[in-house]
């Protein structure tokens, strides 16, 4: 027989190769299969509803996060399932304000799930990312004061400098009448500085180049694209950016990634000033002289790596959430000619009477009622945290809106279907309506805005946010008026955590 002729024995063997993948393919998909439904009958959680992949797999979780609309996901399964949706095997979605309330209520023991062990600085885990309580407790209260509001004000010439060139900055795109100015960009580019002026005496320059410096945002944006999505199934970290190979490559051959290498040279810069110890010249309290000075009082409990993972934290926490928040704002403001009219007249009548500087102080602003309802309304609407924020129900399980759900259970609360409860914001809770603010209900609506997270968590950043927001938002509206390009046209947006938004593009005149 001839050598290439296949042999009854190879034909045999190919065939019995053939039958064992098919029967391994059979066999894997029968395990899957009798998994997934396990998990979902077998389940304490059997009985609450939600789409039936989810409860199977957390393929669901998986799928929406890479769609990058996960929010308006959770939205819409709050509308067709209800209130309390299983969104995994072991997770479940709440969205009245009262579970909220629950989830987040401090000393109830609930606790940070595995998602936040994805995000870096793997090696030492930040105040975000820390899941052990003691920890996190330990670390946020050695940064209180220097991210407090008090310690914010004083820092608010920092934030003016900034002001001063967003202003130069925008004051091009004023003529030709015409001319196109990507307002949004130039916020995430002011927000960037900022953080760079407050958290490290720095000007990173995005605004003095108008561009995206070192691709830091996108950067970040890849970043949160990998956090989110190996984020819902956390065990699969292992295998990517926490493998050992990569960690060792990491540690040891590459260059650190470029949020680590700005925390970490703005802190060697501090140490190798041969004048402070603290900070680069005396005006310039900056967060991170700060930092080090809670270090310098305690290093037992703040040790120097906290430093280093706090001041990285400030970088990728900071930029994406006020300038997603700023960008909703003027999207809907704009958007609605009666609310403009009436923010510009208060603004610019409190201007006028003297009642307001060119630099807004926190103060002043806190006077200007209409602008503070239309802050709030753009903050409920478009919460700049798109993904869903998850805890475990603590040991002997928990009540969580009048109901005891096991312990170990993973529960979330995705900001955006919670801020849209009818119930307590008005039937028109879908709709941008600063009025509603005005209402005899506004306190308890207040109460249940989760836009910084809430209880022990509660965003620590948010002072700083605020400020800036404050500051800079009034300042826009006595300097300019801005008209969309394209009116109505929805904002184009992504989230895999914070919403990254994209083309919010005015023409501005000069008032
Ligand atoms: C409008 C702007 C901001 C929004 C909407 C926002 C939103 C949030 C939310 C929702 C959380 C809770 C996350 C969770 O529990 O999983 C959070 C936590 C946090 N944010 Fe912000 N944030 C903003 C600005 C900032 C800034 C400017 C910084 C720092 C400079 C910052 C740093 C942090 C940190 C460190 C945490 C963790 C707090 C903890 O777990 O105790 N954030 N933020």
């Amino acid at each position: 027989m001839s050598k290439m002729m296949p042999t009854v024995s190879h034909l045999v063997a190919r065939g019995d190769l053939l039958s064992r993948a098919l029967a391994f393919f059979i066999i894997t998909v029968l395990v899957l299969s009798f998994r997934g439904l396990w998990r979902r009958y077998a389940s304490p959680l059997r009985q609450i509803p939600g789409p039936f992949l989810a409860s199977c797999t957390r393929l669901w979780k998986v799928l929406s996060t890479y769609s990058g609309h996960t929010e308006w996901d959770y939205v819409a399964l709050h509308q067709k399932y209800g209130p309390v949706v299983r969104v995994a095997p072991n997770e479940l979605s709440f969205a009245s304000p009262n579970a909220a309330r629950d989830i987040f209520a401090v000393g109830k023991g609930f606790t940070k799930t595995e998602f936040y062990k994805v995000f870096p600085p793997a090696h030492n885990p930040d105040i975000f990312t820390e899941t052990r309580e003691w920890k996190h407790a330990q670390m946020k209260r050695a940064a209180v004061t220097p991210y407090s509001l008090a310690s914010m004000q004083k820092r608010a010439h920092l934030i003016e400098d900034v002001q001063k060139q967003l202003v130069e900055t925008i004051d091009r795109y004023v003529s030709p009448a015409g001319k196109i100015c990507d307002l949004g960009n130039l916020l995430h580019y002011f927000a960037f500085d900022v953080i760079g002026e407050v958290a490290f005496s720095q000007r990173y320059g995005f605004l003095a180049k108008e561009e995206d410096v070192g691709s830091t945002i996108k950067v970040i944006d890849s970043m949160q694209w990998y956090n989110g999505m190996v984020g819902q199934v956390p065990e699969l970290r292992y295998l990517f950016l926490n493998n050992p190979v990569v960690v060792y490559l990491q540690n040891h051959v590459l260059p650190p990634p470029q949020l680590t290498g700005m925390a970490l040279g703005e802190i060697r810069k501090r140490k190798e000033n041969p004048s402070d110890k603290f900070y680069l010249a005396p005006d310039r309290k900056d967060l991170l002289g700060q930092l080090l000075e809670a270090h310098d009082a305690h290093p037992e409990r703040f040790s120097e790596l906290d430093v280093f993972s706090v001041a990285h934290g400030a970088i990728g926490a900071g930029s994406d959430s006020t300038a997603s928040t700023m960008q909703s704002f003027w999207y809907f403001v704009l958007n609605d000619k009666g609310a403009y009219n009436k923010l510009k007249d208060e603004v610019r009548e409190a201007y006028k009477d003297g009642s307001l500087s060119e630099l807004v102080t926190w103060a002043e602003a806190q006077e200007l009622t209409y602008f503070q309802m239309c802050l709030k309304e753009a903050m409920r609407l478009r919460p700049a945290v798109g993904l869903s924020i998850q805890r475990y129900v603590p040991q002997g399980g928990a009540m969580i809106d009048g109901k005891h759900y096991p312990e170990g259970v993973a529960v979330s609360v995705n900001a955006w279907p919670v801020h849209r409860d009818k119930a307590l914001f008005g039937q028109d809770a879908e709709s941008f309506r600063p009025e509603r603010w005005e209402s005899g209900n506004s306190k308890e609506m207040e109460k249940h805005l989760y836009q910084f997270g809430g209880g022990s968590h509660l965003c620590i950043g948010r002072n700083l946010a605020l400020l800036e927001m404050n500051k800079i938002l009034p300042q826009l509206l006595t300097t300019y008026d801005f008209e969309l390009v394209h009116p109505g046209r929805p904002l184009k947006s992504h989230s895999h955590f914070f919403c990254v938004n994209e083309g919010l593009e005015v023409f501005v005149r000069r008032v």
